[in-house]
């Protein structure tokens, strides 16, 4: 097909493909905006990755706005990817894929579906990434220094709850496909890159991954990357569960994941730019931490009792900021707790890895990638100890504190400072993710709510 010929077919697909996608969006693991009524769907771009001639199954990338008005202002566009797949006729082992059949426009009487379930066109997404160059709008990248990737490795996509979704190469890499996404580079490519220039190897070193410039000078859309994966290894929260359930200790564990936090952390501070917080971006910060409690209140009523002595814990920290402190800000994880984390597989055995750096994925993109003190990542694992605990029957504190200390222990064991000697900083920081819990336990998992919630009722109590 010619390239006018392509151009005149990609404008004419989206009102034919809409009430498909009206239908099938809202009800994917991945799509955020539930809850609220799509009115509306605008093509970002339009990507032929196989033809849709006919003459084989097509493959077409996209990337969506989706038009929710009743979304808070402050939310970021929401622009999704998307991976079509199209057929004639869908084989058996597909029909779970299906996403609808147009009944006009270029693509009237086919099958659309879940690209990423069809091995056969998972392939050539793997095939694009090992040859690097541009098609289109999308642009594909290799790591200067990655090992080549291998031909004709078997695509599986990864079943598992996630906020994106990932296809498993062979057992040896996985791709990591953002969903919703935002003009910008995603910090879960910047800061694994910076820690592979820093030689950190806590984290799996990207090894290839596209972006999209829809308009040629606008700001590229970071979409999927390649990194190695890490065939046997276990999530941390699932160890830490599993070590409770034998009444094993996980001191040694936790210790060790203190450790490589602080060796992440140095990484990243010698690799990216850092800000000292002074009095004014103190009190920004500690003002910030207020609203977000406001702002979590009004959501979950059982909050609303402990909001004036949780904010003690806010005002305690502008207070000290005002007298003078000042503490160092950096790029941090910013989403860490338990299940970010990897221990063992092939190339690391009896080692932590750290993954997922791409921050809540519910904040915009520049806010996420602000420098912030790397208290906020240790507050992230002392919770998941916490909430490891309260999960199991049971209840078991004891377990609990001696993780937090030894976890606190190994980050002093390579930081060189322990967490725990700034208790104001440390107590703002739990609260704000207790906070940000009860927020996400109420809209996500009402069951678990109870978990942050004894938190709160502990923090509420610290003088
Ligand atoms: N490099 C890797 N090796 C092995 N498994 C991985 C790797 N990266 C991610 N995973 C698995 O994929 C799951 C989802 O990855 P994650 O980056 O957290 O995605 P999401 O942002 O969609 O939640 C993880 O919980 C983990 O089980
Ligand atoms: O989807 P993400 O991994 O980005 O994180 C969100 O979901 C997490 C739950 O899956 C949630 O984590 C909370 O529950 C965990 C146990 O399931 C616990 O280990 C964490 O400490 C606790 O925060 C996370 O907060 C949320 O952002």
């Amino acid at each position: 097909m010619s390239e006018a010929a392509s151009t005149r077919t990609q404008i004419a697909l989206l009102p034919s493909l809409a009430p498909l996608l009206h239908a099938w969006l809202p009800r994917q693991r991945w799509f955020a905006g539930k809850g609220h009524p799509v009115t509306g769907f605008s093509l970002v771009s339009a990507t032929e990755l196989l033809p849709l001639d006919g003459t084989g199954p097509g493959l077409l990338h996209l990337l969506v706005d989706v038009e929710q008005p009743g979304l808070p202002a402050d939310a970021p566009q929401d622009c999704y990817q998307l991976l079509l797949g199209v057929r004639e006729t869908l084989p058996p082992h597909l029909a779970p894929a299906l996403i609808g059949h147009p009944t006009d426009g270029p693509l009237a009487g086919r099958t659309v579906y879940e690209g990423l379930r069809d091995r056969r066109l998972a392939e050539i997404v793997l095939e694009r990434l090992r040859r690097p160059g541009q098609l289109g709008p999308l642009r594909f990248a290799r790591f200067e220094g990655a090992p080549t990737i291998p031909g004709s490795l078997v695509a599986r996509p990864l079943e598992a709850e996630q906020s994106n979704s990932s296809l498993v190469y062979g057992d040896a890499y996985i791709l990591k496909f953002f969903r919703r996404v935002q003009p910008g580079p995603n910090p879960d490519l910047e800061l694994p890159l910076a820690l592979a220039r820093a030689g950190c190897d806590r984290v799996p070193a990207p090894v290839a991954w596209y972006e999209a410039r829809p308009q040629s000078g606008s700001t590229p859309y970071t979409l999927g990357v390649l990194q190695p994966f890490l065939r046997g290894s276990q999530d941390g929260w699932q160890l830490a569960l599993d070590a409770l359930n034998k009444g094993s200790s996980f001191t040694a564990e936790a210790r060790a994941l203190g450790r490589v936090t602080a060796e992440v952390h140095t990484a990243l501070a010698d690799e990216l730019p850092t800000v000292m917080l002074r009095r004014a971006q103190t009190e920004h910060l500690a003002a910030a931490m207020n609203r977000r409690l406001e702002e979590a209140a009004q959501a979950v009523p059982a909050l609303l009792p402990y909001v004036p002595r949780l904010r003690t814990a806010f005002d305690a920290l502008a207070e000290l900021g005002r007298d003078g402190r000042a503490w160092r800000a950096q790029r941090v994880h910013g989403d860490l707790h338990l299940g970010q984390t990897l221990y063992g597989g092939s190339r690391t055995e009896n080692e932590w890895s750290v993954i997922d750096f791409e921050g809540e994925p519910a904040r915009p993109l520049a806010e996420r990638r602000k420098p912030q003190p790397p208290v906020r990542d240790i507050a992230g694992i002392l919770r998941s100890f916490d909430y490891a605990a309260r999960t199991h029957r049971p209840w078991n504190p004891a377990w609990a504190e001696l993780c937090r200390a030894a976890y606190c222990e190994g980050y002093a064991e390579a930081a060189g400072t322990d967490p725990r000697t700034e208790p104001e900083l440390l107590r703002a920081y739990e609260t704000d993710k207790a906070v940000y819990e009860a927020l996400y336990e109420a809209r996500h998992r009402p069951d678990w709510l109870p978990v942050p919630m004894a938190a709160i009722d502990r923090l509420a109590a610290t003088p």
